[in-house]
This record gives C-alpha cells, structure tokens and sequence, in this order.
C-alpha cells in the first residue's frame, strides 16, 4: 500500500490530502508519512530478527525530533557525525549506547561529549584522529570503544559526490594501512579497537559493490585475530538507495534482500573460520529509512514563458531542497490536483539568485498560478541540507498519521534569523 498516492485526483499522504495539509501549514512544507517511516525501519529490522544486529539510523539523512523518536522507540541506535547530532539523540530519547560516531574530523569537544554519554563506539578514520582520542579519553579516566572505518577501495557506481569508497576520498583509512593502524590503536592505553567499519557511497541501487567490500572486511578480521586483535562488530555502513521514480532507472536491491546477502556471508565465514562464533553486524542506513516518506510541497507563484524556456516559478528554492542544485539530482514532481490547463513543458525553479536553483527541469505540467506541487521522494537530505541562503526562513515540517498530521517544526520566520547576531555599535 503506497503511502503516499492519488485519490479522486487529488494527491495523498496516507488518509490526507496534501491540499489540506498546505491550507492548514502553508508552503513550502515537508511532509512525512509515519506509516512509511515505520515500515522502512521494520525491513531492516525484520531482516535481523533473531541475529545479534543493530541498526542504527544515520540521522544525517533527517534528524527531526519526532523522526528520531519514532526510530527509538522501535528499537534503532544511530549513526552521528557531530555532538550537536548526539544532544538531538539524548533529546528525542535514543540510547548513547547504541550510538555509533562517524566522521573525518571529530573535536576534542564532541569526543568529550560522546565518552561522557559512553557511546557504542567511535568510527575513527586517521591516525590523529587516535591519538587525539587516546588523549581525551585518557584525561577522562576513560576507555574509548574504537573501529576504523576502512576504505576498500571498491567503486560504488554512484554520482562522484556520494562515492566515498575509493582511494581519491578523504574518508577512512586505506586498505593498505588498515593493519598497521589497528596496532597502532591496539597499543594506545586508553583505546580498545572493538569493529571495523566501511560506507563506500550512497545511493547504490546493487549490492555487489557492497558485497565486495564486505570480503575485504572480512579479511582484514581475520588478519587481525591472528595477531591477537580480536573484533566484536563488523559495520557495512548505509547506501542502500531508493527508487526515484526517473524512467529508465533500476530499482533498488530490496533491503531484505541485501542484508540476507551479508549475513549468509557471514554466516558461512564464521562456520569456516570460527566454529560458528558470531560477530556482531551494525547497519547505518539513511536515506533507505526516510527518502520515501517525504515530500516537499510547494506552492506556484508565478509562471513565466520565455522564448527557449518556460518557467514554473515555486515558493521552494535551493536553500529547501539542495539536491538538484548541488548533484543535478533528479526529483520527481507531481502535481497535487489535476489541472485543466494544456500541459505545458516548464523548468520548475524557486526564487532564490542563482541560475542554480532549479528543482526539476523539463517537466510537463498542467497549472495554473497557486497551484500546489509535491516534490517526491525528499525525505532524506532535504531539509536537513536546508540553508537560510536569502535570508529566507527554513520549511515547516509535519508528520502525518492517517488522519492526523502533527506539526514537528514551524516554519522559521525570516525576523528571527538575524536575532544571534549583532552590530558594533
Ligand atoms: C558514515 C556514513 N554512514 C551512513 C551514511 C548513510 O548513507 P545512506 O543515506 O546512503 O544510507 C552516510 C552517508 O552517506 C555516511 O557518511
Ligand atoms: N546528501 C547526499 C548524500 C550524501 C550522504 C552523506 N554521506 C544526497 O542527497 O544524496
């Protein structure tokens, strides 16, 4: 059951028409399906049912508090990369001990933070970074959990904006180095290496890139017990993509589908090399958990023909919705009512100064002035790349359950957005 449909012409998220939701909310406006969100979760969750596991949602994708409140209660860790992500965990209710922390640059400040809420675990991708943590940790009279996020040099065949996995990234620490980095971390007082982590890109439609670097975990695992460094969780990072909606494009692999996949592999690893011993798996998906269960809905201001273009002028810019601006990204644009007006090819664009910002270009569409459009698929990487670039103020966000919709962030009004800063007079 979709969640998110046409009925009677008029476009749905779950038993509301979006029409209501832009009288009551105004636009531009993201809105979330609860239903969504929780069936998405669940085919992750589902799929580790009865195996040592954790799923822990990278909140990056969307950290709103009802969202992370949600995923809580149901049983999810996260997968952080700030303190400020950490105190939006607390805030919502998550437990610090399933919490993972990923990034290149973590401060003395938020590994402070996180040791003080013992967190699962530090995804560390430098020897700096070690080191630094070793010393915090130690001032602390702590013992900091660590896994190094290791990049395997695998292609991800994803756009080179989300491919993190190869060697021209700046992320993780080379396959190469991986073994004489985890002595290095073995020999630091105040460090217990724990895992061993990848996430090679995002937006990946196949699993077999995923799979591969799963391989090359796996052998470092093995290197490593041998020489007595013993690991008690593998984490395959997220990736896992979604279904647009572009013609022509392949379907993702079903999340079931590919976490069968890994733990088969692991599976028969274990039975190999470990008398069947299991080893914890950690997932970090994003936007395989919110990209569907949101759109962004928008409202036309004017429509503007030109001689080699017509443009569709919204009330949503490039400071809502960054995608399309930042990685020519296609999003799918549907009309909310059905119009009666010939349909007409148009650039749907926002107002914001730039020539880049354009939502969706090329899109055949019936409106008129005030017609409402619902910008698909934007519930993971939207609002939370979300800027105030113009001084406009950032997008209300509601979370609809069935017939109720729950307004979970007000629409910024653009008189606060100077009020942190000052003058020197
Ligand atoms: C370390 C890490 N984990 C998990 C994710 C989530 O990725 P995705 O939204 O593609 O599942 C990201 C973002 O790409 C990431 O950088
Ligand atoms: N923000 C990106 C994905 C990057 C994921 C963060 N590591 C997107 O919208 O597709």
């Amino acid at each position: 059951m979709p969640h998110f449909f046409h009925l009677d012409g008029v476009l749905h998220a779950e038993r509301t028409p979006l029409s209501r939701i832009a009288e009551q909310f105004g636009t531009p406006t993201y809105v979330y399906s609860k239903a969504a969100l929780l069936e998405n979760f669940d085919a992750f969750a589902d799929a580790c049912a009865g195996r040592d596991a954790l799923v822990c949602y990278a909140m990056k994708a969307n950290s709103n508090l009802a969202i992370l409140d949600l995923l809580a209660r149901r049983g999810a860790g996260f997968d952080i990369v700030s303190g400020g992500e950490l105190l939006r965990v607390i805030a919502a209710g998550g437990d610090p001990a399933k919490v993972i922390f990923s990034g290149v640059g973590k401060t003395v400040d938020e590994m402070r933070l996180a040791l003080s809420h013992d967190i699962l675990c530090f995804n560390v991708e430098s020897i700096p970074e070690l080191h630094r943590l070793n010393e915090v940790a130690g001032a602390m009279g702590k013992q900091a959990r660590v896994s190094l996020r290791v990049n395997p040099n695998v292609d991800a065949k994803t756009h080179p904006y989300i491919a993190t996995g190869l060697k021209a990234n700046k992320f993780g620490v080379a396959f190469d180095d991986a073994l004489a980095t985890y002595r290095t971390a073995a020999g630091l007082p105040h460090l217990t290496p724990v895992g061993i982590d990848c996430h090679i890109g995002s937006q990946l439609l196949d699993d077999a890139p995923l799979l591969e670097a799963l391989d090359k975990l796996i052998e470092l695992v093995d290197a490593l017990g041998a020489e007595g460094i013993v690991l008690d969780h593998l984490d395959m990072g997220g990736g896992i993509g979604i279904n647009y909606g572009a013609a022509g494009d392949a379907p993702p692999v079903p999340v079931g589908d590919y976490l069968g996949r890994v733990f088969a592999r692991i599976d028969a690893w274990r039975a190999a090399n470990y008398g069947g011993a299991p080893i914890k798996v950690i997932f970090e998906p994003g936007r395989a958990i919110v990209g569907d269960t949101g759109v962004l809905l928008t409202r036309v201001e004017f429509l503007k023909p030109g001689a080699e273009k017509n443009f569709c002028i919204v009330d949503a810019a490039m400071n809502d919705l960054m995608r399309p601006a930042l990685y020519q990204a296609w999003m799918d644009v549907q009309q909310v009512q059905a119009g009666t007006q010939p349909a007409v090819s148009y650039d749907v664009v926002g107002p914001v100064c730039e020539s880049g910002d354009w939502l969706a270009r090329e899109r055949e569409l019936s409106v008129a002035q005030g017609a409402l459009l619902a910008i698909m698929q934007a519930g993971a990487y939207g609002f939370t790349m979300s800027s105030n670039y113009n001084t406009r103020g950032r997008a209300a966000e509601v979370m609809v359950d069935g017939d109720t919709v729950h307004l979970v962030r007000r629409r910024e009004d653009p008189a606060e957005l100077f009020a942190l800063e000052s003058m020197l007079k």
